[in-house]
């Protein structure tokens, strides 16, 4: 019977885990150790180091259980391993930045510390769990350092356990997991730990949805699942390019291909490219990976995932530029959203990074407002010249930092700036009814005066204090086209052609190429 469990490293995975494994079995001790005492002080608190919807509320439901709290964060390592049954490995395996595999492969370095540590002060049997994402062969390097280092004979049993929770839905994902992977060794001792482990998931996971596995295909289904669905994300964007060019629309042709239930309608959103911790370390270790195992023309096919995500976002920053007139230097630019993605604080590889450079490099005045990054980090990543610096600023609101644009950006898909849900028309429609009832006449009408009623950001009055002529460049699409052109500004969105560009730049312009008549 499992009593207590420990996870190293309490980052994006670590703390919400643990939290989780504590809010579900009451009877398990749970400890969060770290490295990073200011970490642990901050999770000690009521500010935590993270934003993800649902965590500050969990953790308040186990600490009220008061006397019988099972969940603490320490800075004490040692002590925590030493009374622990399990102990999972919640550490950061970020790309290499140094010698062989220097920007492509996973960095073991801070595990590889972790598990010394775990060889050296165990003082009985462990089970060592691998939640990080590693490299295919990991487990057998963990079992090779925790032999070689440890002064007793005791049993260690390392199980691959890959985590797959998403930023922003971790806690959900935590609670509702779609699969638990557990890899372990064909060994008797190999297979009772992956019962252990199986049966503190089985609190709260139905069993079916428990799959045992040896532990390298347990460690690649974690670098595949990722590659796949970066995949998809560059597979949708690259034919939002086509869309562009040829006057299709991405939003219906992601619509129509995703209802065909073998390829399914999830990841499937066109967009600024993807971001995050994740799938550019993954992809790019997978890379490594077939490039190292002197599979060539694998490591080639996963390369052009990552090369067609780079090229959307630059393709993205060059349609911004050609649209405002080929000139953006003196202009003022504002950026919706710095997170990688909505419903986090994390900034890791955020499209938007790339794109707040290369707008202050072509000479435009930046505006930066994200609901949930903080200033300082902002300043941080953009990591501006002293020249650039001057033309950079970031808000606290919307509405300040949009008044006097010559053009705002979306480049992250917070809920708040999505327009009003007052027409659902296709973009190329004239007359369509709105969800509530009302021709589009009517919301012309009427539709600007409608407030966004989940407390979203007030188009209509950032759109009237925006400098003329006005642009909107829509790169999540997540904005209502006719809505945005019909409070007077011109709408560009990624894959598809607004009115606006349907008479300046879009297929009227693209068909002598097209039929190569030029
Ligand atoms: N972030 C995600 O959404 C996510 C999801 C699934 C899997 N993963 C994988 O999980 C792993 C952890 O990711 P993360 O985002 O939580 O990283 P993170 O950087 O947020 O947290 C890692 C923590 O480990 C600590 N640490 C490093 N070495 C240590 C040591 N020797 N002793 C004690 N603490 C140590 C660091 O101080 C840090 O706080 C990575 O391999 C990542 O690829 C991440
Ligand atoms: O249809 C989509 C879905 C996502 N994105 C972008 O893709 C990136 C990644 O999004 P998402 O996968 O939701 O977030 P992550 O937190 O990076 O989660 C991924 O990476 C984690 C870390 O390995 C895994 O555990 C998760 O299963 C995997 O989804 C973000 O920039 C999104 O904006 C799109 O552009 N289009």
């Amino acid at each position: 019977m499992v009593q207590k469990i420990t996870c190293i490293g309490a980052g994006f995975v670590g703390g919400p885990l643990g939290t989780v494994l504590a809010f579900c079995c009451p009877e398990i001790s749970v400890t969060v150790v770290d490295k990073n005492a200011a970490r642990i002080e901050s999770w000690n608190s009521d500010d935590l180091p993270m934003y993800e919807p649902g965590l500050s509320d969990i953790i308040a439901q186990v600490r009220q259980r008061k006397d019988a709290c099972n969940l603490s964060f320490s800075c004490e390592i040692r002590k925590a391993i030493v009374e622990s049954d399990i102990i999972m490995l919640c550490i950061d395996t970020p790309t290499k930045n140094h010698g062989a595999g220097s920007g492509m492969a996973l960095d073991l370095a801070h595990i590889q510390e972790a598990v010394r540590t775990i060889g050296e002060v165990a003082t009985a049997d462990k089970i060592i769990v691998e939640k990080s994402t590693v490299p295919g062969g990991t487990t057998s390097i963990i079992q090779d350092l925790l032999e070689a280092v440890s002064t007793g004979t005791y049993n260690f049993e390392v199980l691959s356990n890959p985590e797959f929770l998403s930023e922003g839905s971790a806690v959900n994902d935590l609670l509702h997991p779609s699969r638990v992977i557990i890899g372990c060794q064909r060994t008797t001792s190999g297979q009772l730990a992956a019962e252990k482990l199986a049966a503190v998931y089985r609190r709260w996971t139905p069993h079916e949805l428990i799959i045992t596995m040896n532990q390298w295909s347990a460690e690649l289904s974690k670098l595949a699942s990722n590659a796949l669905l970066a995949q998809r994300i560059s597979s949708i964007n690259s034919l939002s390019a086509i869309c562009e060019a040829v006057g299709a629309d991405i939003n219906s042709v992601a619509e129509a291909c995703g209802t065909d239930p073998r390829i399914g309608n999830k990841m499937l959103q066109s967009g600024l490219g993807w971001g995050g911790s994740c799938f550019p370390k993954d992809v790019a270790a997978l890379i490594y990976l077939a490039r190292s195992l002197g599979l060539n023309s694998v490591a080639d096919y996963w390369a052009v995932v990552l090369e067609m995500n780079e090229d959307q976002q630059s393709r993205f920053a060059k349609r911004i530029l050609s649209c405002m007139h080929g000139c953006i230097n003196g202009k003022l630019i504002t950026i919706l959203g710095f997170a990688f993605k909505q419903n986090t604080s994390d900034t890791k590889n955020s499209p938007s990074k790339n794109l707040a450079r290369e707008l202050l490099r072509e000479g435009a005045t930046i505006h930066i407002y994200d609901p949930m990054v903080s200033e300082a980090q902002i300043y941080r990543d953009v990591n501006a010249s002293d020249e650039q610096s001057r033309r950079l600023r970031i808000f606290s609101t919307a509405g300040e930092a949009c008044a006097g644009a010559d053009a705002v950006v979306v480049a992250t898909e917070w809920d708040q700036f999505k327009t009003p849900d007052i027409c659902q028309a296709p973009y190329e429609t004239n007359v369509a009814v709105g969800t509530n009832g009302m021709h589009t006449k009517d919301i012309q009408n009427n539709g600007a005066h409608h407030e966004h009623e989940t407390g979203g950001i007030d188009w209509a009055s950032i759109v009237d204090n925006m400098y003329r002529p006005a642009f909107i460049f829509d790169g999540r699409n997540i904005l209502n086209a006719q809505y945005l052109e019909s409070l007077g500004c011109r709408y560009v969105g990624i894959g598809h052609l607004s009115k606006w560009d349907r008479q300046h730049h879009g297929i009227f312009a693209m068909a002598p190429k097209l039929y190569g008549m030029i």
